[in-house]
């Protein structure tokens, strides 16, 4: 046939759960194969092959699962009979993983990432037209060079931007900074904009460096901070209030570790805008990186790829942070 093929990579999620949301629900229980076919004439969209690479809820996503996708996304990339990629993902690290790709594969192919907020046996499930609409902007030349995306609810999103913003909405998923990029429906996909230029880092081969999240609220003291020092940490982020504020302890706590050699990046909690250098903090004095618009878990995958390719230094850090 002269269809597209389109390899579907599952690693579970609620897209593959069974059970009815309130009681009995297991995620990741229903193979990428059963998925497929739970979607009626998905088959005249594309020629689509199934792997399952794991079967967890994204709570449990982990690095060992990334580097896997990696592996077969750049096997696949050699494949000259894909034409695209879809991810089947629970929605709740479904932004982290797409950041992570976005960065660590070269791949001019589609990579788009699909979920559902809804069980498969829910009442208007949503997961089969998330996955067909996946498929269908898998397997469109005018999603080529986008690096990886996220499709769920008609709406493309992009993976620097795009968070989880509900805990039970189908409509969950949002790029609050600079919006979607484009939309899509059995009839139609379109595209708002030319795709932006990608950074690619080199794909690691190991396990991640650590790097650890410390939350910053009214009273918040330096324990945490010194914590994650304590056990290792190689970078900490700050998901800081604000403009990436914390109280005097938490920050006389993150410019020890900084001067010990832990990269210390500053994010916000509030989930929307840019934090910038030397604003209400002097990050030159301090020794810290300023996240821009990577929210705190995003953020995190950046430093750890950067780490792992030996970029440690904050000038250089900051650069690949930099809007
Ligand atoms: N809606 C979902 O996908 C959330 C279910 C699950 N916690 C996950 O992220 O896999």
């Amino acid at each position: 046939q002269g269809l597209p093929h389109v390899v579907v990579l599952a690693t579970g999620g609620t897209i593959a759960g069974s059970g009815t949301t309130g009681g009995g629900y297991v995620s990741g229980a229903i193979s990428g194969d059963q998925l497929i076919a739970s979607v009626p004439d998905i088959g005249k969209r594309a020629r689509l092959s199934a792997e399952q690479i794991a079967s967890i809820g994204s709570q449990d996503m982990n690095d060992g699962v990334w580097l896997k996708l990696a592996e077969r996304i750049a096997a696949l990339d050699k494949d000259a009979d894909v034409a695209g990629i879809v991810i089947t993902h629970g929605t709740d690290t479904m932004e982290e993983t797409a950041l992570f790709l976005d960065l660590a594969t070269r791949t001019e192919k589609p990579i788009v990432l699909v979920g559902s907020m809804r069980p498969s046996t829910a009442v208007s499930a949503d997961g089969p037209r998330n996955l067909l609409e996946g498929v269908i902007v898998a397997s469109d030349p005018k999603a080529r060079g986008r690096g990886a995306l996220v499709v769920l609810n008609d709406t493309i999103h992009g993976a620097r931007d795009v968070t989880k913003t509900n805990t039970v909405s189908v409509q969950t998923f949002l790029s609050p900074n600079f919006g979607p990029v484009g939309a899509v429906s059995p009839d139609h996909v379109a595209f708002f904009a030319a795709p932006a230029p990608r950074t690619s880092l080199a794909a690691p081969t190991g396990p991640l460096p650590k790097v650890e999240i410390i939350y910053a609220y009214a009273g918040v003291d330096a324990k945490p901070v010194e914590a994650a020092v304590a056990a290792g940490a190689k970078g900490i982020v700050l998901a800081g209030v604000g403009d990436g504020n914390a109280s005097k302890a938490t920050i006389a706590a993150l410019q020890a570790a900084a001067k010990g050699g832990v990269v210390v990046v500053r994010s916000s909690r509030t989930g929307t805008g840019p934090v910038l250098r030397n604003i209400e903090l002097n990050d030159d004095e301090l020794g810290f990186v300023a996240a821009a618009y990577h929210n705190p878990p995003k953020a995190r995958v950046l430093l750890q790829l950067l780490l792992a390719g030996g970029v440690t230094q904050p000038e250089k850090v900051q650069a690949a942070f930099a809007p």
